[in-house]
């Protein structure tokens, strides 16, 4: 049976990254899906306006819808302070079992925990099945359409809180139209855009930063 394009990335990494270093896998994920093959992990360029935006939050729980092959994953646990964790959803089972091994080659096994399955049947477990109190920071990558119901099911769970950061990728390509309309309307969120571009290509691509107001 021949091999996915991701177990391929994930070889490459095994065979090429240093075990332990999460930069380093960073680094050798974006040389593989830049130079061989393209993947849509969020990549440098994205990556550096998704450090600065964790950074800033410094949270104590961060949720990542759509968790591929753990790229950003490792990307947002490795500037995770002790104690702080990343709970990350994967829907697709083939794409949870290499960003499982991923993280653990990146060494950061014990700041994230990899939850299976669809954002609408986890997100009203977090609070009482993985001990989520409010979450400090969300990154949505998943279904562009999921975007917008998913932020109004956090607000229902009582998830967010004042402060609370929201930030989604591709808002330009593939594009979150109606993400974008939802939270630049409400009253409840102030809303940041960052301009930048598609992983590893010269196509327009942005992030929306939204911070939730209570
Ligand atoms: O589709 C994208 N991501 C989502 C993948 C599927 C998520 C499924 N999933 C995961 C967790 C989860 C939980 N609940 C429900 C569903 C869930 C995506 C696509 C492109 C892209 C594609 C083609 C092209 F020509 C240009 C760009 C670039 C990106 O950066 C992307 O992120
Ligand atoms: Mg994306």
């Amino acid at each position: 049976m021949n091999q996915s394009k991701e177990q391929r990335i994930l070889n490459f990494v095994l065979q090429n990254a240093v075990r332990g270093d999460p930069h380093s896998v960073l680094d050798t994920i974006d040389k593989y899906c830049s130079q061989k093959e393209w993947a849509m992990n969020v990549g440098d360029e994205k990556g550096k306006i998704l450090d600065k935006t964790v950074q800033e939050a410094n949270p104590s729980v961060a949720l990542e819808l759509g968790t591929y092959c753990g790229y950003s994953a490792v990307r947002i646990s490795r500037l995770l302070k002790a104690g702080a964790r990343l709970l990350t959803v994967e829907f697709n089972p083939e794409f949870a079992a290499i960003a499982k091994q991923m993280i653990e080659f990146a060494g950061v096994q014990d700041k994230v925990k990899l939850l299976e399955g669809p954002s609408e049947e986890i997100i009203p477990q977090l609070k009482k099945k993985y001990e989520v109190d409010t979450l400090d920071f969300v990154f949505l990558d998943h279904w562009k359409d999921r975007y917008t119901p998913d932020t109004i099911l956090l607000q229902e769970c009582n998830l967010l809180r004042k402060g609370s950061v929201l930030l989604a990728d591709n808002i330009i390509f593939p594009g979150a139209p109606d993400f974008l309309n939802y939270v630049r309307k409400s009253p409840h969120f102030q809303c940041t855009n960052y301009p930048s571009h598609l992983e590893y290509m010269q196509v327009e691509d942005a992030m929306e930063k939204a911070v939730f107001l209570g």
